[in-house]
């Protein structure tokens, strides 16, 4: 039997003071920092990337003072080997390839080092970051994750992240070395030939200032990369989770249009993104040839006129190539750079966010055990940019009470029982448990005393037994088959051929429906709380687990605080006391029996409950 939804035909006015612009935007930040700013604050948050960066720097410091070893040795033997005053001295020419090979042994060793200690403190950093963001998700309210799809969601701590990966791996890698070898080289080179020097970083700058041009684009093209990633895989993880729902109307076709829909902007904005980047790589390329065509021709009209030796010339375009190499790679840098910020960004954008529902934590209070007394006093919400939902709720719930609350659909009674779990804060007046102001009690008390069902309570794909102690995880299995017979459901039990080892599937769907309200209220009782909060499941399931449900609904509030969002009439029925809401406002409120012979909004629900029974 389920409340019949009937659709509301009025809604509370939106009043000053709880309206759209007065209540909090719960949605995610979005950073707005410069590209500076957001590494800056990213390597601050993971203090793990910074961490030995001295002696890494050491050891790049050799792994590229090295690359130049091969072109001055080729200078020494040609022009004091080779073409020594008093013919070809091969002892000069043996020791130094033998130093040569050497040092660059000693280049490779560095090389590797540097790359295994950059690897270490990214992979530190990047744990570090992807902790704090997850942390940090959890510590948002409900209404803050809801603003943004769950897939949407975890990309900006894994595929996000990622990126941010890629870059310090590879991109961070080459950015150190090729800043030491462009510097390297500059100065090796203006030791051989200060005018050829010149010659190259003038050919070069159109480049520079063209990749600094493109840099900006690139910013914008990458951010938009991200966040079209970010919706794709929020798009993509909402198809797998409501497959079932998909099938059943047969919306394939639809749904399959809306992920290819967003795999195609992904594409659009990747293609675009790596179409502004590849645009410079031929770019780099002419500029290149130009520059090696320039280099030669000039280098020999030096060498005529006495000027530059040949050893030197060769040696300084062995040193074009070293200068060339991050010069071309500076793009493919930037490109890896300006993904990894637009991916900081919108991790930064997660950290930013402040929780809108706090955790006084130490300094909050601890509130009492024992059945819990309720106080809304004068309590008016609404979401935010929504309507007033809930209007001016004053009331009071003893301790111990077994409380239903009903009302038509889109009433606020969800509204109700959100505010009184702290899922959310009241736009006006205060929500008190046991005299205490809700927002100053410690989130481990409150969670420890309050406890939720849910209509569908998540269950996570490992057994029952897992699932049934998830919140106390040191609850052994005979204390958990206690509990099941003390609520009534040993006869359910017994029935499990696997018993507490029986797995409950992804999302418990290898339990029925009713079976899943089961675990769902033994998982209550395993947690032990003084203010029991349920919002009744509305699936309909069969006779005998009905009564089970009721049993054990029955034994769980036992002794305790209740509050229940009934659909079931026998909720309501069993109830000390029914508030009846309606329009956002309690318009009833008193027993079943009392309220079933009064004409009002109770009654026309009885009346459904009774005919959808009938
Ligand atoms: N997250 C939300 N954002 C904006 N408006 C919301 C949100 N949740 C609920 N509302 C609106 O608030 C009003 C009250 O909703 P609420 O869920 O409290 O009603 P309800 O009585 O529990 O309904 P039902 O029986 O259908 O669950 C409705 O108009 C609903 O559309």
């Amino acid at each position: 039997m389920s409340a019949p939804a009937r659709t509301r035909n009025s809604r509370a006015d939106t009043s000053p003071g709880v309206d759209a612009d007065t209540a909090a935007s719960p949605a995610l930040h979005r950073s707005t920092d410069s590209a500076w700013d957001t590494l800056r604050r990213g390597f601050a948050l993971s203090p793990e990337f910074t961490r030995g960066l001295a002696l890494t720097a050491v050891f790049a410091v050799v792994a590229t003072v090295g690359k130049v070893v091969v072109p001055l040795a080729v200078q020494q033997i040609i022009d004091n080997g080779l073409l020594a005053e008093g013919g070809i001295d091969i002892g000069f020419v043996t020791g130094t390839v033998v130093l040569c090979a050497t040092l660059v042994v000693l280049t490779a060793v560095s090389s590797y080092v540097m790359n295994a200690r950059l690897y270490r403190s990214t992979e530190g950093g990047l744990a570090t970051l992807r902790r704090k963001a997850f942390r940090h998700v959890h510590d948002l309210s409900v209404l803050t994750q809801n603003s943004e799809r769950k897939g949407a969601l975890v990309s900006r701590v894994t595929s996000d992240v990622d990126q941010i990966s890629t870059f310090m791996q590879w991109g961070g890698i080459l950015l150190v070395v090729s800043t030491g070898q462009l510097a390297i080289a500059t100065v090796l080179m203006a030791v051989y030939s200060w005018q050829l020097t010149l010659l190259v970083w003038v050919c070069f700058l159109p480049l520079l200032f063209g990749v600094r041009w493109l840099q900006k684009l690139l910013s914008r093209a990458y951010l938009l990369v991200r966040e079209r990633t970010g919706e794709m895989l929020g798009v993509v993880s909402e198809t797998v989770v409501g497959a079932a729902v998909i099938r059943a109307h047969g919306t394939e076709e639809r749904t399959a249009e809306r992920v290819d829909e967003s795999v195609l902007a992904t594409r659009t904005a990747q293609v675009r993104a790596q179409r502004l980047s590849m645009a410079v790589s031929p770019f780099a390329e002419v500029v290149s040839a130009f520059t090696y065509a320039v280099v030669v021709v000039v280098g020999v009209w030096l060498g005529v006129t006495g000027s530059l030796t040949a050893g030197q010339l060769v040696a300084f375009l062995f040193l074009i190539n070293l200068f060339i190499a991050p010069m071309t790679m500076a793009t493919e840098i930037f490109n890896e750079a300006q993904n990894a910020i637009a991916g900081w960004r919108r991790v930064l954008g997660v950290l930013d966010t402040v929780p809108d529902i706090a955790d006084p934590g130490s300094s909050g209070r601890t509130l009492p055990r024992g059945p819990v007394s309720i106080r809304f006093d004068h309590v008016s919400y609404a979401y935010p940019g929504g309507p007033r939902v809930l209007d001016d709720i004053d009331v009071e719930i003893a301790p111990g009470r077994r409380v239903a609350v009903v009302g038509e659909t889109g009433s606020g009674k969800t509204t109700f029982v959100k505010l009184l779990t702290r899922l959310m804060d009241p736009a006006e007046g205060r929500v008190l448990l046991d005299g205490t102001d809700l927002r100053e009690v410690a989130f481990s008390s409150l969670r420890s005393r309050v406890v939720m069902v849910p209509q569908e309570g998540f269950l996570f794909d490992s057994t029952l037994g897992d699932n049934i102690r998830f919140a106390r995880p040191e609850v052994t299995d005979e204390q958990i088959g206690a509990a099941i017979v003390d609520l009534g459901l040993g006869d359910w039990l017994a029935g499990l051929p696997h018993g507490l080892d029986t797995p409950v599937g992804q999302r418990g769907e290898s339990l029925s429906a009713g079976e899943r309200q089961l675990v769902a209220l033994v998982r209550a009782a395993i947690a032990g709380p003084d203010l029991l909060v349920l919002d009744e499941a509305t699936s309909a399931v069969d006779p005998a687990t009905e009564v089970r449900i009721q049993r054990a609904l029955d034994r769980l509030t036992r002794g305790r605080t209740s509050v229940a969002i009934a659909h079931r009439l026998s909720t309501a029925e069993a109830a000390d006391e029914v508030l009846v809401f309606d329009d956002g406002r309690i318009a009833q409120r008193g027993t079943h029996a009392e309220l079933v012979g009064q004409p009002g909004v109770y009654a026309d629900l009885h009346a459904s409950w009774v005919r959808s029974s009938a």
